[in-house]
């Protein structure tokens, strides 16, 4: 109880909650927090995860990920620089505590892009953010998506459907996610996640404009 106390407390003192954004891959998470970062810039920053994938075309690293190798990013994990790390459809990522410190520091809402394994993960720290699960309307939806992304391997992405159908379940378990929001048409999923973060949005515009 008094634990629970103190550590609502010194998040609080550390900035505002920060925000989970999980679900399958090709779900919309990257298409509806790019948006959300554009129209509120200086209320969010992105937490800029490592992983050993390698960029996409348009990919900057340090802007979308910080892209390093297999032996770095482990010795990284045992020097204990990461809040979460997990291995998905091959490859290792990971949220670094430098990742988001750099955002609190300046006061914003960090968001945090992660798989289902971050997500239990990060249940298991004080870190105490806002758990919302982007969801595709149906998984032939999914794999269109993801097929007209153009980004995937095949066997890339039958690996990516087959972690989306146990992802799918998982938001579907109660207590995990405060808010699923299905992208189904994207204006009204950005709707949704709006008014899911409103009250937050503007609780750091008021901080903001009183400093
Ligand atoms: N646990 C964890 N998962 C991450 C992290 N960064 C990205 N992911 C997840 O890794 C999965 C694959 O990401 P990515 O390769 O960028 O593919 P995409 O989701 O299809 O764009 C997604 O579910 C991300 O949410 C991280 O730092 N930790
Ligand atoms: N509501 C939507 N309707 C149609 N296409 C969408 C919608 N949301 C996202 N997309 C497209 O689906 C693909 C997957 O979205 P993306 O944001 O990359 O997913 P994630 O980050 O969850 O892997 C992208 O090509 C994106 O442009």
């Amino acid at each position: 109880m008094y634990m629970r106390y103190f550590s609502r407390l010194f998040s609080a003192m550390a900035g505002p909650r920060p925000v989970v954004f999980s679900g399958p891959s090709g779900a919309g998470k990257s298409t509806l927090l790019k948006k959300l970062m554009k129209e509120y810039d200086s209320v969010f920053g992105f937490s800029v995860s490592h992983t050993t994938r390698n960029p996409r075309p348009g990919e900057v690293n340090g802007k979308d990920y910080h892209y390093v190798t297999r032996d770095v990013m482990q010795a990284g994990v045992a020097n204990g620089d990461f809040i979460e790390s997990a291995e998905f459809s091959g490859n290792m990522y990971g949220t670094s505590k430098a990742a988001v410190q750099d955002v609190q520091a300046k006061n914003l809402i960090c968001i945090l892009d992660i798989d289902m394994q971050g997500v239990r993960n990060i249940k298991k720290t004080d870190l105490d953010p806002i758990y919302i699960s982007i969801q595709p309307p149906s998984m032939a939806v999914l794999e269109k998506r993801l097929r007209d992304r153009k980004t995937e391997s095949e066997e890339s992405l039958q690996k990516r459907l087959r972690a989306a159908a146990v992802d799918m379940e998982f938001s579907k378990e109660p207590g995990v996610f405060d808010v699923v929001v299905v992208n189904d048409n994207l204006d009204d999923a950005y709707i949704q996640l709006k008014q899911a973060l409103l009250k937050e949005i503007d609780k750091v515009k008021k901080i903001n404009r009183s400093s």
